[in-house]
C-alpha cells in the first residue's frame, strides 16, 4: 500500500493546497448554476457541487498516495480507515453555496493515528487559502494556474483582556453554545459558515469559535489542524483536544472551543456531550 515515502508533512500540505485549489474551481464553475438539493438524513444540505468536488477529490488523493483510505461526506459510511487516512469535505458550508454569501470552503486533513497531521482549508470564493504540515501557512488563491501562490505564517494572537471577537455558525445556533459564549467577555459576534472559522482564528483575526451543536470529523479535522500549527487549539469537554477515525460513533464530534490563546481555556466550561462521550 503508497505511502508517503520520502513526504514530509508540509510537502503533503502543498500537494493537498493543489487538490483543493482545483476542486474550488469546480465549485466556483457551479456556484450560479441552478442546482437541485437533497436534504441529507442530518437535515443539512448536499448538491451536485458536492458530489462534483468530492469525486475529483478523491481521484485526484488516489494518483498522489494511491491505497490510503477516504472519508468523505457523502460517502463516509463506505470507508474503512486504516493508520493513515484522509478526512474530506468537498463542500463545507453547502447552505453558503446555495444562498451565495460565498462562506464555503474545502476541507482535506490526513490523519495519523487519531490526529491530523496535514490539511488544507481553501475558501474559493474568498480567494484565501490555509494549510499547514508542520507549519501553519496561508495565501491569497491563484486565479490562473494553481502554480503562483504567495505563502505567509498564519499565527494567532494574543486575546484581549476584555471584547473578544467571538465567530458563530450562520445557520446552526444551539443554547449550550450561547451559554458557553456568555461567560466570556465577548466584544463582537462575527457570523461565519463553515471551517472558515478555524481560520480567521489562526490568522490572528478572531479569538474563540464554541460549537456545541453537531458536527462531523470532515468539518473540523483540517481547520483543527491548521489553527493549532498557528499557535492555537481545538478542545473538547475537559480540555483534551478532538480525536478523529471514530467509526463507531459515525464521524460525529462531541462539543469543542477552538481558542487562539490558550489563556481562554480555563474559562471554558464546555457541556460533557453523552451520545459521543
Ligand atoms: N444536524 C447536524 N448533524 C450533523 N452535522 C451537522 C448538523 N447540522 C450542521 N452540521 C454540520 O455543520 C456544518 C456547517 O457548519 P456551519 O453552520 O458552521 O457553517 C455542515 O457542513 P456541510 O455544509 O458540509 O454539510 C454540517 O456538517
Ligand atoms: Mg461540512
Amino acid at each position: 500500500m503508497m505511502r508517503f515515502d520520502g513526504q514530509n508533512a508540509d510537502e503533503i500540505a502543498l500537494r493537498l493546497a493543489h487538490i483543493a485549489w482545483e476542486a474550488g474551481r469546480v465549485l466556483r464553475g457551479m456556484e450560479n448554476a441552478l442546482l437541485d438539493k437533497r436534504i441529507k438524513d442530518d437535515g443539512t444540505p448536499t448538491t451536485a457541487a458536492d458530489l462534483a468536488a468530492e469525486q475529483l477529490i478523491i481521484q485526484r488523493l488516489d494518483e498522489a498516495w494511491s491505497g490510503v483510505p477516504v472519508v468523505a461526506e457523502e460517502t463516509a459510511s463506505t470507508a474503512q480507515t486504516d493508520d493513515c487516512f484522509f478526512l474530506v469535505d468537498p463542500l463545507d458550508g453547502t447552505g453558503d453555496f446555495i444562498h451565495g454569501t460565498g462562506e464555503y470552503s474545502v476541507n482535506i486533513a490526513l490523519i495519523r493515528g487519531d490526529r491530523p497531521i496535514a490539511a488544507v482549508v481553501s475558501a474559493p470564493a474568498m480567494g484565501s487559502i490555509w494549510i499547514a504540515g508542520e507549519k501553519a501557512l496561508t495565501s491569497p488563491l491563484p486565479s490562473g494556474e494553481g502554480n503562483g501562490f504567495d505563502w505567509r505564517e498564519a499565527r494567532v494572537r494574543p486575546a484581549p483582556e476584555r471584547d473578544l471577537v467571538a465567530l458563530v455558525s450562520r445557520r446552526h445556533g444551539d443554547i449550550a453554545t450561547e451559554a458557553c459564549l456568555s461567560v466570556l467577555s465577548i466584544g463582537t459576534r462575527r457570523m461565519t459558515s463553515s471551517a472558515l472559522k478555524f481560520c480567521l482564528i489562526a490568522s490572528g483575526e478572531a479569538d474563540v469559535y464554541v460549537r456545541c451543536g453537531p458536527t462531523m470529523e470532515w468539518d473540523t479535522a483540517a481547520g483543527d489542524h491548521i489553527l493549532t500549527r498557528a499557535g492555537g487549539s481545538v478542545v473538547g469537554p475537559g480540555g483534551a483536544p478532538l480525536t478523529y477515525g471514530h467509526e463507531e460513533r459515525g464521524y460525529r464530534n462531541g462539543p469543542f472551543a477552538a481558542i487562539g490563546d490558550a489563556a481562554l481555556a480555563p474559562r471554558l466550561d464546555l457541556p460533557v456531550s453523552a451520545s459521543v462521550a
